[in-house]
């Protein structure tokens, strides 16, 4: 985990700091840590405009949330897919420029989609807390929401948007944050979808309890490198380990043609993580059901 961390108002410790911070005036060294830093600064704002207390206040008269695992774990014809909702992202610019959130999820959610997944992020993804919102009240799924979190207020502050699940990517998270966080997403009754990318993550991550759902994402998230190969490679290594605790695995990334899901699914994914592909068809819920048929 080399990600450095900024946090802007020191008043806020950075958990057990465990992470190396960068000085003020360093520049950030990929496109990972700029995400991190400028997250820091972002989930500052958020704190400022609904205080944590106020958050878990309001949280007290949340429904409960959708079983996300479950929902994978049930699709009658594996690889179940968690189709993403995803406006644009660092590595390709705008991918969808007429870009209705709702009528995507709803397409999706016709086009036989076991959850969706749904871009947070403003500055780098062009998306929002506002699309999980109104996604949340116009389809049954569970929903994930793709975030980059790096504070348990982030965990919150989902929930109180309509997350079923949340993003933890061991690349930006220390072993104690990963475990903590874990703990509390449990506690909110809401699942956590922990990211890998590398052996060295997966290691870290097989030595924490409590871990249900492990992602495998193909991409680089340091270079924008994909390579599917990555999900076969891991689970080539590990994949006992995982079928032995009863983990289920997502493919991440780079999945745009049927032989990529099957490919990834032969090498042991139970469930895969589409965006890119689906947002570049006119309409992304008959992508998806071409995709799976
Ligand atoms: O998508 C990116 O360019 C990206 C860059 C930096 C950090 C994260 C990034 N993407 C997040 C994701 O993991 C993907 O949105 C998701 O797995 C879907 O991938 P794809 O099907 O390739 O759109």
């Amino acid at each position: 985990m080399q990600i450095r961390r900024r946090p802007p108002n020191p008043a806020v410790n950075v958990a057990y700091m465990l992470y190396q911070i960068a000085a003020p005036d360093a520049d950030p060294q990929n496109i990972l840590e700029e995400i991190v830093w400028q997250k820091e600064k972002e989930v500052d704002q958020f704190r400022e405009k609904l205080p944590l207390h106020e958050v878990q206040r309001q949280l007290l008269n949340a429904p409960a949330r959708k079983d996300f695992l479950a929902a994978l774990t049930a699709v009658a014809k594996p690889p179940a897919v968690i189709a993403e909702v995803k406006k644009a992202s660092p590595s390709k610019g705008v991918i969808r420029a007429d870009f209705d959130p709702v009528a995507i999820a709803q397409s999706y959610q016709q086009g036989g989609a076991a959850c969706l997944s749904v871009l947070t992020d403003k500055k780098f993804f062009q998306g929002g807390f506002e699309n999980l919102k109104l996604i949340r009240a116009a389809v049954d799924l569970p929903l994930l929401c793709k975030d980059f979190i790096i504070y348990p207020y982030q965990i919150q502050w989902a929930k109180l948007h309509g997350a079923d699940a949340v993003l933890l990517i061991a690349a930006i998270l220390s072993d104690k944050d990963l475990q903590y966080f874990l703990k509390i997403t449990k506690k909110l009754g809401m699942t956590a979808l922990v990211e890998v990318h590398d052996q060295a993550e997966f290691d870290r991550v097989l030595a924490l309890d409590g871990v249900e759902l492990l992602g495998i994402n193909n991409r680089d998230l340091t270079t924008f490198n994909v390579d599917l190969q990555t999900t076969c490679e891991l689970l080539a290594a590990r994949g006992t380990q995982l079928s032995e605790r009863g983990i289920t695995v997502v493919s991440e990334s780079g999945i745009h043609q049927p032989e990529d899901l099957l490919k990834v699914a032969a090498s042991g994914a139970n469930a895969v993580l589409i965006g890119e592909s689906f947002m570049k068809q006119p309409d992304p819920g008959i992508a998806l059901k071409q995709m799976i048929q």
